[in-house]
């Protein structure tokens, strides 16, 4: 059976001034797989993230060529369109990068602050949230007792998990992860790695990554980026 496609990128390209990073990218994603971007440092992996939640727009001399659609919500949407706000966007595919970020407040306020700036004041609803999402990121019989501890409290492998549990709270269709184990110990990587496996039944998940035998635990698909855009995928 051929797989749904999630995501369709057509003739990306992309330049830092006049440096192109990448040169004629077209490809598919399809839903609830894990796909790895891998390859040398600086080809440009990175920079493919942000091209699929638009975060490289604040970047100055940044220019971008091409289509991105991504079904959201059941439909295909162009993400450049000017009908889909970014923040609608975000909520939509979100992303985690490579050093765990948890904001200077407690576990709890950590969850609760996409869902407060996307509008949410039900006290309930929002404690339901919170509990669904950081045990969605196997992360609440740690911290259920602590929730109102500094986040930054937790260990390195607690707060990436933490991380993961607040991208997932708005409940996104897609997930962008850089590199987001390179800065955990072993234990911690093993963790969230089954942690992926098992969110990928809900989730299309892209996940830039350095270490081939964390690709081969983990990925359905990878595509190695070379000099200019994408060499091989397999
Ligand atoms: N804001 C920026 N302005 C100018 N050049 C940039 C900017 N961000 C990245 N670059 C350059 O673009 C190229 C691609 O960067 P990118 O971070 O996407 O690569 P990457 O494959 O993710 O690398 P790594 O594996 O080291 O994280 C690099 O040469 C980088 O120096």
């Amino acid at each position: 059976m051929t797989p749904d496609i999630k995501i369709r990128v057509a003739d990306l390209n992309f330049a830092y001034r006049d440096r192109t990073i990448l040169r004629d990218v077209s490809l598919e994603f399809a839903e609830n797989t894990i796909t790895a971007l891998t390859g040398s440092s600086g080809a440009g992996k990175s920079t493919f993230l942000m091209t699929l939640n638009r975060l490289w727009e604040n970047i100055s001399d940044a220019k971008m060529q091409g289509t991105v659609e991504i079904k959201l919500q059941d439909r295909f949407r162009d993400i450049y369109a000017a009908d889909l706000a970014v923040t609608e966007l975000r909520k939509m595919v979100a992303m985690v990068f490579q050093v765990p970020n948890p904001l200077p407040m407690s576990i709890r306020k950590n969850i609760a602050f996409p869902l407060k700036l996307s509008g949410e004041r039900n006290r309930e609803s929002v404690d339901q949230k919170i509990e669904q999402a950081l045990k969605m990121a196997n992360l609440w019989d740690e911290v259920k007792d602590r929730l109102n501890e500094d986040a930054r409290n937790l260990s390195g492998g607690q707060q990436q998990r933490l991380c993961i549990a607040r991208a997932l709270v708005l409940e996104p269709e897609v997930l962008l992860l850089d590199e987001p184990t390179s800065s955990l110990d072993q234990a911690s990587t093993a963790v969230i790695e089954e942690l992926l496996l098992k969110l990928k039944d809900r989730l299309t998940i892209l996940i830039v990554s350095h270490h081939p035998e964390q690709v081969d635990r983990i990925a359905d698909k990878i595509i190695q980026f070379g000099d200019s855009g994408i060499v091989s995928t397999g």
